[in-house]
C-alpha cells in the first residue's frame, strides 16, 4: 500500500532522521513514536506529500505520490496538529465544508459518534478544547479514504474517546485501511495490534 524508501529530512540543517524505510499494508496501525523534536511530525507531513524528503521516496501502491498527487488525496486523510477546524463556524458547518457530499444523515451519526449532539450548531471557538478536536475526528466516520494519517489524534480525548477511536482504528483497518499516527499518550490495552515505528534523532 504505502512504501517508504530510505528517506532523509533534514530542517534547519540537522538531520532529524535518514535512512528510514517501512511499510505500511492494508490492515495496519501503526505508531510513529520519538521524543518531542524527533521529527514525527516532519515524517507525517512528508508521507502527506506537504512537504519534499531531502532523499528516498514514497510510493503509494508501488508508484511515487509526487506522480499522482491527486489519487494520493484522494486516498489520503489528513488530519495534522491543527486540523483546520473554522472555530467560528459550528461542527455542523464544518463537516458540511469538508464533506459537502455526505447525506446530513450521516453527518449527524458521525456527530453522535464523537459525542457532539447537542453541541452541532454551537460555533466551535465556544467548545472545550477535547470537544474541538473531536469536531475534526468525526471525519474518521465520514472520510472514504484508505489511508488515515493522524497527528496526535487522541491529544485532549478523555480515556472512553481513546477507547472509541482505536476501536474505530481497528475497523478501518479490518476493513482493509490502514491508520499511521503520533501520540505521547500510553495507548490502552486494547491497543495491542499496533505497530510501532520509533524515530531516533540526535537532535531530539
Ligand atoms: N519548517 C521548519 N523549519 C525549520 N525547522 C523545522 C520546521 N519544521 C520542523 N522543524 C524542526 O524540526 C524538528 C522536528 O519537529 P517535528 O514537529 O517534526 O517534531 P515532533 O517529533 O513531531 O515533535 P513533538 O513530539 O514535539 O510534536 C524540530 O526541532 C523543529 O524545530
Amino acid at each position: 500500500m504505502l512504501e517508504v524508501i530510505n528517506l532523509a529530512c533534514v530542517r534547519d540543517e540537522r538531520t532529524l532522521f535518514n535512512g528510514l524505510s517501512f511499510r505500511v499494508e492494508a490492515g495496519d496501525i501503526v505508531q510513529i513514536e520519538g521524543p518531542n523534536g524527533a521529527g514525527k511530525t516532519s515524517l507525517l507531513r512528508l508521507l502527506a506529500g506537504l512537504s519534499r524528503a531531502e532523499e528516498g521516496d514514497v510510493l503509494w501502491q508501488a508508484q511515487p505520490i509526487r506522480q499522482q498527487r491527486e489519487i494520493w488525496h484522494q486516498n489520503l486523510l489528513y488530519l495534522g496538529h491543527h486540523p483546520g477546524v473554522k472555530s467560528v463556524l459550528s461542527p455542523l458547518e464544518n463537516l458540511h465544508f469538508w464533506h459537502g457530499d455526505s447525506h446530513s444523515d450521516a453527518i449527524f451519526q458521525a456527530l453522535e459518534q464523537v459525542d457532539l449532539l447537542g453541541y452541532e450548531e454551537v460555533p466551535v471557538a465556544q467548545l472545550s478544547a477535547g470537544q474541538q478536536r473531536r469536531v475534526a475526528l468525526a471525519r474518521l466516520w465520514l472520510s472514504p479514504a484508505t489511508l488515515w494519517i493522524l497527528d496526535e489524534p487522541l491529544t485532549a480525548i478523555d480515556k472512553a474517546g481513546v477507547e472509541k477511536l482505536m476501536a474505530r482504528f481497528a475497523q478501518h483497518a479490518d476493513n482493509g485501511g490502514a491508520v499511521i499516527l503520533t501520540t505521547h499518550q500510553d495507548l490502552p490495552d486494547s491497543a495491542e495490534r499496533v505497530r510501532k515505528i520509533r524515530l531516533v534523532s540526535e537532535w531530539a
